[in-house]
This record gives structure tokens, sequence and C-alpha cells, in this order.
């Protein structure tokens, strides 16, 4: 079974759009846990330019099935996350000035680093995952840092599929089965979409968790706005 955990990182971008409070992150995330979502994700970055830290913190109360907080383990956000013990945190080594993140570790390179992170975070009994292209080096390396999960990062797939390139999915098929072999656990996660998840899920074994923002936010203004436009047409004909 693959949970399905919702990004709300658009949410907060939103709101910060205008200032003030609307839309309200902390009811939308209780409200995607009404509607089914079985987790959610944010990806507080440095500048807080979407989620901030105390949305992070604020979330904690409300957020009652599987809470991600995801981002670039440096001394603000290690402090942050050991501080709020959440489900799980994914390290994810995004620049400062990155629009959205765009590789996966090179676990090779920072092994050190992401040990002593992966201990601290552990020893703290939070669940960690690493977000990582799809090359069985990589994966390889994940499994020698102590990490309980792989984010695959699904980029690189999404792309190849909205070609029409379903051969796009093959490096991801293999890390999972070496992973699986390996005794990781996987999720997977970045420009997933109505589109693109069926093909995904049929076709690489094992995945435990997707993480969906910014196409599932998209998809519902589509989904939502002719009921939305429906409501205000109703509300305008009504006598004054
Ligand atoms: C790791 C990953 O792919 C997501 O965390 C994504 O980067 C977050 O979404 P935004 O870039 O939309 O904030
Ligand atoms: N970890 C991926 C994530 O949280 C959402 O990525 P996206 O769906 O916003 O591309």
């Amino acid at each position: 079974m693959t949970k399905l955990s919702v990004n709300i990182n658009k949410i907060a971008t939103l709101r910060n759009s205008r200032g003030g409070d609307v839309p309200n992150v902390v009811q939308f995330a209780k409200d995607v846990q009404r509607f089914g979502a079985e987790g959610v994700t944010i990806h507080p970055r440095p500048d807080e330019r979407h989620i901030r830290y105390q949305d992070a913190r604020d979330l904690k109360p409300e957020v009652y099935t599987e809470y991600n907080i995801e981002g670039n383990p440096i001394k603000s956000f290690l402090d942050l996350v050991i501080s709020i013990k959440p489900t799980q945190v994914t390290l994810v080594p995004d620049a400062v000035d990155a629009i959205t993140s765009n590789a996966g570790w090179d676990i090779i390179k920072h092994k050190d680093f992401l040990i002593d992170v992966i201990q601290e975070f552990k020893q703290n009994g939070i669940r960690t995952s690493i977000f990582v292209d799809p090359v069985l080096k990589q994966i390889e390396g994940a499994k020698a840092t102590g990490t309980d999960r792989i984010e695959l990062y699904t980029e690189a797939y999404a792309h190849q599929y909205g070609l029409g390139n379903t051969e796009g999915v093959k490096p991801y098929v293999e890390c999972a089965e070496l992973a699986i072999d390996l005794g990781l656990g996987i999720n997977a996660g970045h420009d997933l979409s109505l589109d693109n998840i069926a093909f995904f899920k049929k076709n690489v074994p094992g995945v435990q968790e997707v993480s969906i923002g910014h196409a599932l936010i998209a998809e519902s203004l589509y989904l939502g706005v002719e009921n939305v436009i429906q409501m205000y047409l109703n509300k305008l004909k009504a006598k004054s």
C-alpha cells in the first residue's frame, strides 16, 4: 500500500502572497487529512518564502497522520525538526536560492555528514529518508548512511512520461528493486500528478509513500473552479 502525503507548501505560498492568513495552512492540513490524505508534508526553506518555521510548529498538534518535514539539514532545520519530532524527516540538498528541489544527494560525497545527521534524528525517534536520484550507486550509498528510507526524486520520470516516454520509469524500477534487497524503505516525490502517478505505482515496486504538492494543488483548482464559480453566480443572482 502506498500512502499519499500531501505537500502543503503551495498553500503557504498563496497565503504569503497577500500577507494575512488566507488560506489557513493549519486548517488546510486538517482538511486534507479529513479528506483521506495519509500524511502531510512540508518543506520549510531558510528564507521562509512559503512554509515558515512557525507553521511547522503550529502543525505538529494537528497532524495525526504521518508528519513529514523535508529540507536541507542546516543547523536551524536540525534544531526545528528535533524540537518538533515529526514522524519522518526527509533530507534534501537544496540550495538556498533554488526555486524548488532540483537534485538528489551525492551520498557518496556527503556520506560522513549524512551518517552523523541521520544518527542524530534517529536518536530522537524520527524516521529518516534521503532524497536521491535514481542511480544504483547512490542507493547503495544510502544504505551505508543508516537511513530508514530513500525518497526517489521523480522529476525525470515525470518529465519523460509527459513526453510519452514510458521507458523513463526503468531506473526507478531498478533502484526500487535494489532498495528492497538492501532493506531500505522507499518513498517517491516531485512532479507526480494525476496523469503520471498510476503508471509509476504500477511499475515501481515497494513504494511506501508519495508526497505530492504542486500538481495536486493545481489539479484541485481546476477540479474545484466550476463549482466555486456556480456558487458565486448563485449568490449574485440572489435578490437584494
Ligand atoms: C523534495 C521535493 O521534491 C519537495 O519537497 C519539493 O521541493 C517541495 O515543494 P516546493 O518546491 O513546491 O516547495
Ligand atoms: N517530496 C516531494 C514533495 O513533497 C512534493 O513535490 P511536488 O509534488 O510539489 O513536486
